[in-house]
Parts: C-alpha cells; structure tokens; sequence
C-alpha cells in the first residue's frame, strides 16, 4: 500500500493537458481507485451498437455514436469504444477537426437504460462516471476544434456529450435536455462542470433544475449553440463540414496550437496559461507557416481572406 501511495501524487493541472511533447493525461488514475481494465470488463456485459470514427485527408474527422434501435444510447461496450476512438484521435497528427454526431438523424439518448439498471449502485456507478469523465475530459482536449452536430434528441448523457465539444450546431426541430433530473441524478459524465463554462451558472442551473427542452432558438439565445442548421436534413453533415472547414482553413499543425492555447486558457491561472502559450508560440514561430507567409509580405488589407 505505501509503495503504491508513494507512486500517487497529483500531478499540476498544467501536466494534465495536451502540452507539444505530452500525451493528454486523465482526471481519474488508480491514485482516484480507478480501475479502467475492471470497469471496462463489468460494462462488456451490456453489448450493443457502435461508436465509429472516420477520419478524412482533409484533417477532419467524423465520429458517430451508432446505435439506432435505442435512439443511440450507450451501451456499456460502447462507452469503451468511445474512449477507443478518442485514443485513437490523440494519435491522430494530421487532424484539425471533429464532429461528434448520431446515427439515424438523431443525437444520442444518454446511458443505456438497461445497462444504468444493473449498475444502479453507487460504487459501479461512480466507476462508470470516471470512465465516461476521462474520455470526455480528453475529447475535449484534442487539439482539434470539435462540433457537436445536433439532430432530433441529445438526452441526458447525449446532453453531456454534447458540452465534451468546442461548439454545437442544431439542426431544426432537434433538442438538447439535462433529464438527469427526472432520473434522481445529476449528470455524471462532467456535463454539469462543462456547461457552467459553456452558458454561466445562472443558464445552467436554470437547465439543470427545470429538466427543460433546449430548442435550437433557445440554444442559441444562451450560447448553447453557435447556428441552427437549414431545414434539408439530409444536408445536416455537408453543412456541419462546411461551417467546420470554414474554421479549421489552414495548416493543421497551427489550427491545432490554436486550439492548444485556448485550452490553456480556459482551463489554467494566467501565469500557466501564459507560458503554455511561449511554449506553443515556440512550436509554430519560425515554422514553415509562418514562413510561407512572411515570403508572401502582407496580405490582409482591411478585407475577410479565405485562408
Ligand atoms: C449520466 C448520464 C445518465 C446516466 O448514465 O445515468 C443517463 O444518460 S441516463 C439515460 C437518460 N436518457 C433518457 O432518460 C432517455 C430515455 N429515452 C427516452 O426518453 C425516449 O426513448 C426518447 C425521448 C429518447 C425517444 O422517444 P421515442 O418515443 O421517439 O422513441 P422510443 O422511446 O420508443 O425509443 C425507441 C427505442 O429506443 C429505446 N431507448 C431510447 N432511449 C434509450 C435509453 N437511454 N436506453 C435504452 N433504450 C433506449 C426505447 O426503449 C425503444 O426501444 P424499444 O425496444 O422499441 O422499446
């Protein structure tokens, strides 16, 4: 026991994030009691549906919880392949970009209800939250800008999913709902801390406690969501790539330190956050970007350009 206390310690939060030369850390280690191989193992009991990740030569990735027989709920073997996919995304150097969407037109109903029945005890429960706290923790944290596409019903858990992205696109008639309410709960997948950030406490504690549906108007109206898709559903992911291509236009190596620096800066004291921007400033300053663009002399007279 004391060689294992003795190898636990928390590590400075400014170590727990994704830094040029590190790998991301997670919240929860066995210093938390987190056991992943144990959770993992109890959750394959409850099978069913996909998490899938296609990634495309154009930088941006497409995830999609897959599950459409449940609306897209999460299934114990799902919630490991979730965090499959984000390692997977960690390793994935020449990505800019990330949309997290539904099968089937729909978002993603939260927990599996059958597999919430039979680890309804608090221990199993607390076990399966930092499962699903650390690969949001680190989805969050890719160096890619990430969007949450948003059709028909982001419900509970699928809620939460959604503030585990850098911004949120609806598409019309779609809803995001806190429901954990009307469960008993609170959220458990780090929903409640990442909203707080995302609409301010008074919003969020307004959803919280009133379980209400989150319309795409309503969404927009307290920074939920950035724009209300148009109404061609069959169009809503040539649209969310359009919008996220339109933000990631550039090399991916400064597209990524963009968002490297904004992490720092929402999650660091100022003077960490300071030098983890020297440190990525170090990475691109004098780098074939910024190069190529000196080389070109100045360009931005007074008008949008495109790259
Ligand atoms: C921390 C997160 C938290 C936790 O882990 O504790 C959770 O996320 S708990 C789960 C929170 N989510 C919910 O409570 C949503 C439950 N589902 C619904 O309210 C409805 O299904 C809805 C509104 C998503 C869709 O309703 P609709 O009438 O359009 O369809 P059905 O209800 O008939 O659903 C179709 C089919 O899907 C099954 N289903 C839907 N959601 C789940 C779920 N979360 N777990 C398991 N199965 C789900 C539903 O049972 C139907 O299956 P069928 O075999 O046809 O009965």
């Amino acid at each position: 026991m004391a060689l294992h206390l003795r190898k636990c310690f928390i590590l400075p939060i400014r170590s727990r994030l994704v830094l040029p030369q590190q790998r991301i850390k997670s919240v929860y280690t066995t210093c938390d009691g987190f056991n992943e191989e144990e959770i993992r193992e109890k959750l394959q009991r409850f099978p069913g549906g996909s998490v899938d990740l296609s990634k495309q030569t154009s930088g941006i990735a497409v995830l999609t919880v897959n599950n459409p027989g449940r609306m897209n709920a999460f299934t114990g073997t799902m919630m490991g392949e979730l965090k499959d996919r984000v390692d997977e995304l960690e390793q994935w150097t020449d990505g800019k970009g990330l949309i997290v969407q539904g099968a089937a037109s729909t978002f993603c109903s939260g927990s599996d209800l059958n597999a919430v029945r039979a680890i309804s005890n608090p221990q199993d429960g607390m076990k399966m939250c930092m499962l699903m706290q650390n690969t949001l923790t680190r989805l969050l944290r890719l160096p890619l800008v990430s969007v949450a596409l948003v059709e028909g019903k982001a419900l509970g858990g699928g809620a939460e999913l959604t503030t585990a992205c850098d911004f949120r696109l609806m598409a019309p008639g779609s809803e995001i709902r806190f429901v954990h309410k009307h469960m008993g709960l609170v959220p458990g997948w780090g929903g409640a801390a990442r909203l707080v950030r995302i609409v301010g406490s008074k919003n969020a504690l307004q959803l919280l406690s009133t379980a209400r549906r989150v319309d795409p108007d309503y969404a927009v109206s307290i920074g939920l969501a950035e724009e209300i898709l148009a109404s061609d559903v069959s169009r809503s992911l040539d649209q969310a790539q359009k919008w996220l291509s339109d933000h990631t236009k550039g090399p991916s190596p400064v597209i990524r330190a963009l968002k490297k620096v904004v992490i720092s800066g929402r999650e660091l004291p100022l003077d960490e956050a300071l030098r983890t921007e020297k440190q990525v400033f170090g990475t691109v300053w004098g780098g074939p970007a910024n190069l190529e663009a000196l080389a070109q002399g100045p360009k931005h007279k007074g008008h949008n350009t495109d790259d």
